[in-house]
């Protein structure tokens, strides 16, 4: 038996033999105590410092992982990828470049001849070998993914003291609104924080870049006067992700109106297709549907339609890049604002509303198997019943028209996934 087994629950009543010696020597006992504390102060600073030390009270911190960036090779690898090859080409730093968006993005701007630095921290929000494929396939195009955070002040400072970026194309964020009620600190961390961090390296770059980033039709929130228009209330987010996403629309404002930054933020209406989010439920539902598993589809109050504005990847991509090249410049330079500065922000939407029942439908179709059906009362974790974007606005100063419809679309993703999760007999789609 150890002598720890002897320990009392009411302290006082220690009968041991070992206290005994202990109370005949006190010099010894003091020398233990001391030896004790010391101990404990060591060990609570080193886990006070230990980045991986918490990694359960502060998930966030999964996406701030050790990274390695810097020394010539380095930059000689962001250098060349940033080099701009047609004639009033733009140099671009994309974040998030192996996510969804991020990766068409790229690939788009590289296949026109702009110079492109991506940047992605790899996090397991979803499963990273996607992501590294995407990377492969960046790779492929001649763009470089850097390994980093938005977070990290000092590579974001690296990057633009290597390459004088005349854009940003920022698309780092944490996505999904139902995973907020699990993790809510990582949405502030990277649609907050993280956002900062980069208007922060902006605002003093010289010369500054112009700015468009990600916002959300989230932020429409619980608003049910459709279709949604930029001039309607956004103060009702239904999940902690709208809120951070409308946080940064007002962030966006006070950089522009501070700083003379020129920011263009757009709002993403359900974006689908090949290389798409495993999270997102017509990728999930492709899988369980193959799988038999059911599929849960949700309902509003008395049996509600739920229903998504859909938008094809290829659409989102022509509305990224008319703003990027509609951008103007910024008016300031290190931290000083010379003059207004353009603010904008768009809805990139479909314009076309289809129910969550009628997406299964088209799958069953595409996938030549019947769904297992689930009909559920739509959770209180953040989804709203419907979405729907007016465009007439990006329609006249973007040129954005969408024209994929989504069956079209959806016929798109079902090759890219049967490809790319039967093709190689490696990958599973957990
Ligand atoms: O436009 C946006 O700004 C957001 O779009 C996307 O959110 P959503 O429109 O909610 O997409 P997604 O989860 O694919 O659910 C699609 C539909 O299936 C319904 N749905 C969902 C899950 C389920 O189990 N059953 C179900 O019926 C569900 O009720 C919904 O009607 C992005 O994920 C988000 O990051 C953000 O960019």
């Amino acid at each position: 038996m150890s002598h720890l087994d002897n320990i009392p629950s009411t302290p006082g009543k220690f009968k041991s033999p070992y206290i005994h010696r202990l109370r005949f020597h006190p010099s010894l006992s003091k020398f233990t105590f001391c030896f004790f504390l010391f101990l404990g102060l060591i060990l609570y600073f080193f886990f006070l410092s230990s980045p991986s030390s918490s990694p359960i009270s502060d998930p966030s911190r999964r996406s701030l992982r050790t990274s390695t960036w810097g020394g010539p090779a380095w930059e000689k690898r962001v250098r060349s990828s940033a080099r701009v090859r047609s004639r009033n080409g733009l140099s671009v730093l994309v974040t998030g470049a192996a996510g969804f968006v991020g990766t068409h993005v790229s690939v788009s701007l590289k296949r026109r001849g702009d110079g492109v630095v991506g940047l992605d921290n790899f996090n397991d929000y979803y499963d990273p070998s996607l992501k590294r494929a995407r990377q492969a396939l960046l790779d492929r195009t001649g763009v470089f993914v850097v390994d980093g955070d938005i977070n990290d002040s000092a590579l974001l400072g690296k990057l633009f003291s290597v390459v004088k970026f005349t854009h940003v194309m920022h698309l780092a964020a944490q996505a999904g609104v139902r995973y907020a009620m699990q993790n809510p600190g990582s949405y502030v961390h990277s649609n907050v924080a993280g956002l900062v961090s980069v208007l922060e390296v902006c605002k003093s770059a010289n010369p500054q870049p112009a700015i468009v980033w990600a916002s959300s039709s989230s932020v429409y929130g619980l608003n049910s006067k459709v279709p949604f228009s930029e001039k309607d209330r956004t103060d009702q987010p239904a999940s902690l992700y709208a809120a951070t996403k409308k946080a940064g629309e007002e962030i966006a404002h006070t950089y522009n109106h501070i700083y003379g930054l020129s920011i263009t933020g757009l709002r993403f209406f359900t974006v689908y297709g090949p290389w798409g989010r495993p999270d997102m439920a017509y990728f999930f539902f492709t899988k369980d549907i193959l799988k038999g598993k059911s599929i849960p589809i949700f309902q509003g109050p008395d049996h509600g339609t739920v229903a998504r504005d859909f938008t094809y990847i290829d659409d989102i991509v022509k509305g990224c890049l008319a703003s990027l090249d509609t951008a103007e410049k910024s008016t300031g330079s290190g931290g000083k604002k010379k003059g207004a500065a353009q603010l904008r922000v768009f809805n990139l939407g479909n314009t076309s509303p289809v129910p969550v029942s009628k997406l299964v439908s088209i799958l069953e179709k595409l996938l030549k198997v019947k769904a297992n059906r689930k009909m559920v009362k739509m959770p209180r974790n953040g989804d709203v019943q419907f979405t729907h974007a007016n465009i007439s606005l990006a329609q006249r100063e973007l040129g954005y028209k969408p024209t994929t419809d989504l069956q079209t679309g959806l016929k798109k993703f079902v090759r890219w996934y049967l490809g790319y999760y039967s093709g190689s007999g490696k990958k599973s789609a957990e």
